[in-house]
């Protein structure tokens, strides 16, 4: 096309008849109007990227050896509507917290019973078994979808059959009547997956298997340090919507699309005789679901657990055992009424007190919704932290912001539940020591929970435990006997590591914890959060 007949060209064209003077003034303009538009566009540009600096999420990392606690206690202070959507799901977890209680205890009185030094009482011996009335039976589904029951005498009603004797035929009954509880659990662990079950043992020996990925890495592969995420493996990667909260909605899908056929038939039939509608709805009734028959199970045994937890001799078998369950995580036998109900709902208390092992990485996004940071995306990896699953970290090093590092301090006179031979507190002394040795995490943010402080003081206490701590803590020599010296003496061990083994300067924040208190957490929480933050902006500006 030629210039004269494309209207921009002409429109731009200098002027006809131009003289030198307006040329020099024409094309002068241009080039100021130029780099105006040019310093227009890198404006534009420098907000763009301080904008992307700023929205990035914050990438946090929570770290501690297994049974340490605290992702909950975020998503209930900062998204809570989120939360609540989920909280649901923990249902079938407390449930199965509760039943391995049971089963627990259960296991001991069998144990119990076939010591020869614990006979029956004689007179329970002769314990003439309730018959089988309607009234005194109760029916219990053996199996989900099975029609096959057993029907088991009422026992923890009939204050007659209550012994004293260590175990009597009495526990017996108990233990029969409770034996439904052993499907219930293999039924919620089936449905929970692998996060159900404990790591009980681990080849892995040390306390920071990274290390030697950090090692291997540094020598072979310095020029690919400063790419992010490089050796992320996807396989690790279990999003939080996947994992044992996928399983569980596989059942809850198939009920709400039952309630919404059912609706749809009701639409449909409005105008239907009556009778038609009612074959149409008894056709299309909802099959039952496992989410029920475990309440139902768990309904029904209330009483007998109820029974067995508050049952003298069962205690003093326990005190004999030295198994103090009210302390262990997923303790929920006091609360029985509530959790063995029909209509429970978990509450939040609930949750933080509930125990399920994480496997492999999760992924939390906590979108903020309330202050000035509304909107702002926060990213938590959640990670298991039991021997076994702590390789699986290092990739998760780089491209982090910071990280909570959880330890426990009332476990110090505990082993690892995958090792035996380890202490919980040496254990976490060394994790501590490797993360803040490892070069990759020079830059990041540490920051220490010293948590289970409640248990802490409850272990010390008279009351409680009467532990002493000097007994079980090297070095802690003629200090009292308290929770908060024993806190402080960790709290100098935790800091001394931090100093003497990271590869520059930084500083020590160490928070005392008790994450089940979720009101005295979320002020700690705030500060960290804070923290964190300020520091994240600063190096958002630093950045080219
Ligand atoms: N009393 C008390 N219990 C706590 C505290 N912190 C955690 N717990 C309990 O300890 C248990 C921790 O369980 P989880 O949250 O599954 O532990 P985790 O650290 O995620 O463990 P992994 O997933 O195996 O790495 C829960 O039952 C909590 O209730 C605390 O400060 N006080
Ligand atoms: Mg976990």
């Amino acid at each position: 096309m030629e210039a004269a007949e494309d209207p921009l060209a002409s429109a731009m064209a200098p002027p006809e008849h131009e003289t030198d003077e307006q040329r020099v003034a024409r094309e002068s303009d241009e080039t100021r109007a130029r780099k105006i538009s040019e310093n227009i566009d890198a404006q534009i540009k420098a907000d763009r990227l301080a904008l992307k600096k700023k929205k990035k999420a914050v990438r946090v990392l929570l770290l501690g050896q297994s049974e340490s606690g605290a992702l909950q206690d975020f998503q209930i202070a900062y998204a809570y509507r989120a939360w609540t959507e989920e909280r649901v799901s923990w249902r079938a977890v407390i449930q199965l917290n509760l039943v391995r209680s049971v089963n627990t205890i259960v296991d001991l009185l069998t144990k119990e019973m076939a010591q020869p030094t614990s006979p029956a009482s004689p007179r329970s011996m002769h314990l003439p078994l309730p018959t089988g009335h309607d009234d005194d039976e109760d029916a219990y589904p053996l199996s989900s979808g099975s029609s096959s029951r057993v029907r088991i005498p009422r026992v923890a009603s009939d204050p007659s059959l209550r012994f004293r004797t260590p175990v009597s035929e009495y526990h017996k009954l108990l233990k029969q009547r409770l034996q439904p509880l052993q499907r219930v659990q293999r039924d919620l662990e089936a449905r929970l997956g692998s996060a159900a079950t404990e790591d009980t043992f681990t080849a892995v020996t040390s306390a920071a298997p990274f290390t030697e990925q950090v090692q291997s890495r540094t020598e072979n592969t310095i020029l690919t340090e400063l790419q992010p995420n490089p050796h992320r493996p996807r396989e690790f990667f279990i999003r939080s919507s996947t994992g044992w909260k996928a399983a569980l909605d596989k059942v809850r899908p198939r009920l709400s699309m039952d309630a919404r056929s059912q609706e749809n038939l009701d639409e449909k039939y409005e105008d239907d005789d009556q009778a038609g509608r009612r074959l149409q709805k008894r056709n299309m009734k909802r099959p039952r679901d496992i989410d029920d028959e475990t309440t139902d199970v768990l309904a029904q045994c209330k009483d007998d657990i109820k029974a067995l937890w508050t049952d003298e001799a069962v205690q003093s078998i326990l005190i004999k055992r030295r198994l103090r369950l009210e302390d262990a995580p997923g303790f929920f036998l006091n609360d029985i009424d509530r959790i063995a109900s029909q209509d429970y709902e978990p509450s939040d208390d609930d949750v933080v007190r509930a125990r399920l092992r994480t496997v492999g990485v999760q992924e939390h996004r906590l979108k903020f919704e309330r202050g000035s940071e509304q909107g702002r995306e926060w990213i938590l990896y959640d990670v298991g932290g039991s021997r076994s699953c702590r390789a699986a970290w290092y990739p998760y090093f780089d491209d982090i912001n910071a990280i909570i590092f959880v330890a426990p301090i009332s476990c110090f006179d505990e082993s690892l539940a995958e090792d035996r031979r380890v202490n919980r507190l040496d254990d976490s002394l060394l994790l501590w020591k490797g993360l803040c040795a490892c070069p990759l995490l020079a830059g990041v943010q540490l920051i220490l929970f010293l948590n289970k402080y409640d248990l802490l003081e409850k272990k010390l206490s008279p009351y409680g435990g009467a532990v002493h701590a000097k007994d079980y803590i090297p070095g802690y020599g003629k200090r009292p006997n308290e929770a908060r010296s024993v806190a402080d003496f960790f709290k100098q061990k935790f800091g001394e590591l931090q100093k003497h083994n990271s590869p520059e300067p930084r500083g020590f924040y160490a928070f005392l914890t008790s994450v089940t208190d979720t009101k005295a957490t979320k002020m700690t929480l705030d500060t960290v959060r804070e923290g964190i933050l300020r520091r994240y902006l600063k190096e958002a500006d630093l950045l080219p």
